[in-house]
């Protein structure tokens, strides 16, 4: 088996350390030659490097070479894959793309509704210049992308790059959702295989099925409306946000029980109840700043002290495992199904060509071979195109500059509705993203 030189773009991640036990776990399936982190903040990232450092020297001793850096070109030279994880305008951003929406009573969310339109404008500029950037050294790595809002940053990187073949936009949250499945049926979650379809972060699982064939679908529905649901990956099980959020499946089962929903569909469909559980200044940035960023800080700080691992807890999660089997099964063609988010040229008949969809696929060393979906239903289909069409117009106003597409984007999303709302957002978004967006042209009334 080829060992594989790995660059990871955003080395000073939260999700950096889990990342790296995840590669030590799955070491056989996805062996490596070396592994660089490279970042644009020299501080943060050096202090999640120093504490890799001792972690691979214990538990990764056959690794040729580790090492970080803020140099472009001694990142990217001689990558066979670059797993992209970069947070443009940090958690600090985060925190006021959710707080922002929630003064006007609407979702405050780092993805969805007005917080994922303002973390695209921010994102999509900076993913451009890290895939010119990798391609610039690497022309023929893998780059695996996670950077959120993943939708609107695919749809972005569908325009930007039409003929590059090796982008792959993921995300974790299904393979989170199948590993509380697996946990209902006793099973690992590799064993089982899903049906499903949408966008990135608002989709449904159709069926699942375990390898022999079986379906298995209604066991876990019953499971679910009988027992609830709950978190079970390592890096959720304990968090009172995710339990309340898996919580939530269960009435979006009793409300639409035909498929199985993906947990971001609670902010298109409850919009009313997210807003009133929230507290302004305890929203998930805050949460994440207080609970995961100061957690991997003071693990970090501990290792790099005792040069040893030995008075911390490291654990592997889904994120991290799920990506390198991803990356494991383009590196060495092995046709493992996995969900991820490609051009939909048809695989959903009735939705259009262009969209960039969440479906399960084959991934070869030719890239990803998607299963047709077909047909779906009217109130998926519904939902999904008004989805589709705020995604396609926030990108249409990044490249624009259109102010006018953006009021149009957020009076079309569900977490919002309202177009006075929507205008008030949108400015006040304007404001706190001066040096983040694009300066934006407006389109006056036509007078007299
Ligand atoms: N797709 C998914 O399902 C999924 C799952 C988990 C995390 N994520 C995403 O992973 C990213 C990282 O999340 P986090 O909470 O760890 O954020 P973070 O802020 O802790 O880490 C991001 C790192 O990227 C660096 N960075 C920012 N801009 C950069 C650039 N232009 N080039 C290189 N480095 C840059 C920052 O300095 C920081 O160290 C986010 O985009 C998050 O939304 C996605
Ligand atoms: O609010 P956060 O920062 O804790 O999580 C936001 C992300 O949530 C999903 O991903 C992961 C999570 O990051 C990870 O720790 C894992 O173990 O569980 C979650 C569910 O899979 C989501 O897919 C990401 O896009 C979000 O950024
Ligand atoms: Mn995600």
């Amino acid at each position: 088996m080829k060992r594989q030189n790995l660059v990871v773009v955003g080395g000073g991640s939260t999700y950096t350390l889990g990342m790296i036990m995840s590669l030590i776990e799955e070491k056989k399936n996805f062996p490596l030659k070396s592994i660089t982190f490279y970042d644009i903040n020299e501080e943060r990232q050096e202090k999640i490097a120093k504490a890799t450092e001792v972690i691979l020297r214990e538990k990764y001793p056959e690794l040729d070479s580790f090492h970080y850096t803020t140099d472009k070109k001694e990142a990217y030279t001689n990558a066979d894959f670059a797993f992209v994880q970069i947070r443009t305008g940090g958690l600090q951003m985060r925190e006021k793309d959710e707080q922002i929406p929630l003064k006007y009573d609407a979702v405050g969310q780092e993805t969805c509704g007005p917080g994922g339109m303002a973390y695209g404008l921010r994102s999509i500029g900076d993913m451009i210049n890290v895939v010119n950037d990798i391609r610039e050294y690497a022309p023929n790595a893998w780059i695996l992308n996670y950077t959120n809002p993943a939708a609107i940053v695919a749809e972005a990187l569908r325009r930007e790059f039409p003929h590059d073949d090796k982008i792959l936009n993921i995300c974790d949250m299904p393979a989170a959702i199948m590993v509380s499945y697996a946990k209902i049926l006793g099973k690992e979650i590799w064993d089982l295989v899903p049906e499903y379809f949408g966008l990135n972060h608002f989709g449904w699982f159709t069926n699942i099925y375990d390898k022999q064939g079986n379906r298995l679908t209604d066991d876990i529905k019953r499971a679910i409306t009988d027992n609830g649901f709950i978190p079970e990956d390592s890096e959720i099980v304990n968090d009172p946000s995710w339990i309340k959020t898996f919580k939530q499946v269960e009435t979006m089962l009793n409300d639409f029980p035909d498929y199985l929903p993906n947990t971001y569909l609670q902010y298109y469909l409850y919009p009313s109840d997210m807003v009133a559980k929230e507290e302004m200044t305890n929203t998930r940035a805050r949460q994440v700043i207080n609970g995961r960023e100061k957690r991997v800080h003071t693990m970090s700080d501990q290792i790099i002290k005792d040069q040893s691992t030995e008075n911390v807890e490291l654990e592997v999660d889904i994120h991290g495992c799920y990506m390198i089997r991803v990356a494991a099964s383009l590196a060495y063609n092995n046709g493992d199904t996995f969900i991820v988010i490609v051009e939909n040229n048809g695989l959903i008949s009735n939705l259009q060509s262009d969209a960039m969809v969440e479906v399960p696929a084959a991934l070869t060393s030719r890239g990803p071979k998607p299963y047709a979906v077909g047909e779906i239903p009217t109130f998926q289909k519904g939902l999904i195109e008004g989805q589709l069409a705020f995604e396609k117009l926030v990108v249409d106003a990044w490249y624009e500059r259109d102010y006018n597409k953006l009021l149009q984007a957020l009076t079309l999303n569900r977490a919002v509705v309202d177009a006075p709302k929507a205008r008030q957002i949108l400015d006040d978004l304007i404001e706190v993203n001066k040096d983040y967006w694009p300066e934006l042209k407006q389109l006056q009334p036509v007078q007299g």
